[in-house]
């Protein structure tokens, strides 16, 4: 990914990072992912640094390239929280120039008016909100559990829980759940600002203590469906972790309380030390339920077996927060994604933050990070 500043805006080419990738020969890889996910934490930081950005060249190379509704849905967010100005913002645009401006308190609502994931906007808007003048509410609809993205327990369960070790705090209430293809789910969201974000040293995984999570059902589904996931994803984990406590809330969803059909788990892990960690999976046509529960749990398993703090999808989802904390943070992860990889590399271009990865073996890597520190300066 390359960047240059043209009159005091930022340009962002997100595909050349492909020919860096190109370019490698028989040096570690060093890949970037060219998704959303640069768009979503290139505009956070924009509105928080007041830094104006061009991003060009928006998932090139993809079968869909260009803004898809929910990538435009969170610039849209975004544009409004700070009242800056979007260029571009249409859907399949290849290019988007953003000027932000001031953060503002207030009541926001995003519609990606799709299955688009909700979680995927609170990615790109909850840093934001850190740094307002004041309480902020936020009216999401979209998809709850979509694929590809965080389900909402998930935020809720395993994302909330360490932003607050940062200092970020918020609440999430899933008024109506909502899946692909139709969308219709609807959370809301409460932000409370902070003065600044304190580091975060999590480098202790400590021992598998417990495993709680969450399996549903909505619509024509059956409430044996969600038993099925819940039990085998339990007896996967057991089966390594026979001492730790147990229990996954069952669920059947109502008309008033999820839109149209859907199934899906979250399985999370806590150690002795605080840490939390999950598996998860949707359910799908011609999938087993014990198949998609099984998943979930192995999906845990293979995390806790990297002996990290943070699973293998929360790495990506901290660094923004890293960046932006005051002193050094210091996360034990996993073998590092590209997504992570990609986070690093926008925080990098576009704040002062100062990262150090090392790779411990082929599993264990040590996210370092001396963040920049920034102060709410309405608190
Ligand atoms: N099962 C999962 N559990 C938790 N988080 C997840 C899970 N799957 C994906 N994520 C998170 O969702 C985000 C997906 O970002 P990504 O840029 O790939 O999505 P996107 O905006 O849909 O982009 P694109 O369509 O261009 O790939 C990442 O932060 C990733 O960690």
């Amino acid at each position: 990914m390359r960047m240059r500043l043209y009159k005091g805006i930022r340009e962002i080419d997100s595909f050349a990072m492909r020919k860096q990738t190109e370019n490698v020969s028989n040096t570690q890889e060093f890949l970037f992912h060219n998704g959303g996910q640069i768009l979503r934490n290139c505009a956070t930081l924009s509105c928080l640094l007041n830094k104006p950005i061009r991003v060009s060249k928006i998932r090139a190379g993809r079968s869909n390239p260009g803004l898809r509704p929910q990538h435009l849905t969170g610039l849209q967010l975004i544009r409004d929280i700070c009242n800056g100005k979007l260029e571009g913002g249409v859907v399949s645009s290849s290019e988007i120039t953003f000027i932000p401006g001031k953060v503002k308190a207030g009541s926001y609502t995003g519609d990606t008016k799709t299955a688009g994931s909700i979680c995927l906007l609170m990615q790109a808007a909850l840093p934001c909100f850190i740094y307002a003048d004041g309480e902020v509410t936020l009216r999401l609809l979209g998809g709850t559990n979509a694929d590809m993205a965080p389900q909402i327990d998930y935020a809720l369960m395993v994302f909330r829980p360490f932003a607050a070790k940062f200092g970020m705090n918020f609440t999430g209430s899933i008024l109506r759940r909502g899946f692909y293809p139709k969308g219709g789910g609807e959370v809301q969201v409460k932000v409370f600002p902070s003065k600044c974000l304190n580091a975060v040293d999590a480098t202790d995984r400590g021992q598998l203590t417990r495993v709680t999570g969450q399996a549903f059902v909505a619509g024509v589904l059956p409430i044996k469906v969600a038993r099925a996931m819940s039990h085998s994803a339990q007896d996967v984990v057991r089966n390594l972790y026979p001492d730790a406590s147990m229990h996954i809330d069952v669920k059947q969803e109502t008309s008033a309380s999820a839109f149209g059909t859907g199934t899906g788990i979250t399985i999370v892990g806590e150690t002795s030390t605080g840490c939390i960690l999950a598996g998860s999976g949707l359910g799908k046509r011609g999938v087993p339920a014990e198949k998609v529960g099984e998943d979930a749990g192995e999906m845990l398993l293979n995390s806790l077996d990297h002996g990290g703090c943070v699973d293998d999808f929360l790495q990506d989802q901290i660094i923004i927060l890293m960046a932006l904390a005051k002193g050094k943070s210091r996360v034990l992860c996993g073998p590092m994604s590209l997504h992570t990889q990609t986070a690093i590399h926008v925080a990098q271009l576009m704040t002062e933050a100062k990262f150090e990865v090392k790779e411990l073996s082929k599993t264990s890597t040590l996210i370092e990070c001396e963040g920049i520190g920034l102060v709410n300066p309405y608190l």
